[in-house]
């Protein structure tokens, strides 16, 4: 497993090592001391999630403030998306700024999206599945949300697709009316 920290360092790339031979492949999808080895922390997950998304579908971006924040380890086992993280950290110095990685089923890669950031990715194949395991359960009242194309945010989504969102995405706040960590 390579470990690479995107521009904000406590984002991580994971690319697994793949063993392909006549049969198909094996990877190990996910190793608790290699993991924690990379993040240099102990870290534990308490949730799988699964989605699937059609093109054009943008998830985010999303959060859960604390105490229920949610670390995030995210992968695609079917299809393409652009995937994105913002430090809204206000004490941080990339408060504000965003990283992004195109997760396929092709190149296996995950993000790791620590607590202190919001998340989404928007879906650029024709399908999408959509795989991740959170460090906190799923508290909806503590859920928060912050406008995909925030101009204060400026993420730049790797397609010209108008997305499709949910109600909730659709409304979700600027980024300046955010409710961030301090
Ligand atoms: C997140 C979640 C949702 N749900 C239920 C609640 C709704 O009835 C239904 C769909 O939820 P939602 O529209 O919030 O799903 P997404 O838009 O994929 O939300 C996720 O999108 C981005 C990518 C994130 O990073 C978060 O993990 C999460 O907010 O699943 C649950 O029962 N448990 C859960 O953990």
């Amino acid at each position: 497993m390579k470990a690479t920290p995107l521009e904000i360092p406590e984002v991580i790339l994971f690319e697994p090592r793949v063993f392909e031979d006549d049969r198909g492949f094996f990877f190990e999808s996910f190793n608790q001391r290699q993991f924690e080895d990379a993040v240099g922390r102990q870290v534990t997950f308490v949730q799988d999630n699964h989605s699937k998304s059609a093109q054009g579908v943008l998830r985010g971006l999303h959060y859960q403030l604390n105490p229920h924040a949610q670390g995030k380890l995210v992968r695609v086992v079917q299809g393409e998306v652009f995937d994105v993280a913002v430090d809204i950290r206000r004490s941080s110095s990339t408060f504000g700024r965003w990283v992004g990685a195109t997760l396929t089923a092709g190149n296996k890669r995950q993000l790791w999206v620590p607590e202190g950031f919001a998340h989404g990715f928007i879906t650029l194949s024709d399908t999408a599945e959509f795989l991740y395991k959170t460090t906190n359960f799923y508290a909806p009242k503590s859920e928060r949300a912050i406008i995909w194309n925030d101009p204060d945010i400026n993420i730049l989504w790797p397609t010209c697709l108008e997305p499709q969102l949910s109600g909730k995405d659709g409304t979700a706040p600027p980024f300046l009316n955010a409710e961030v960590f301090e």
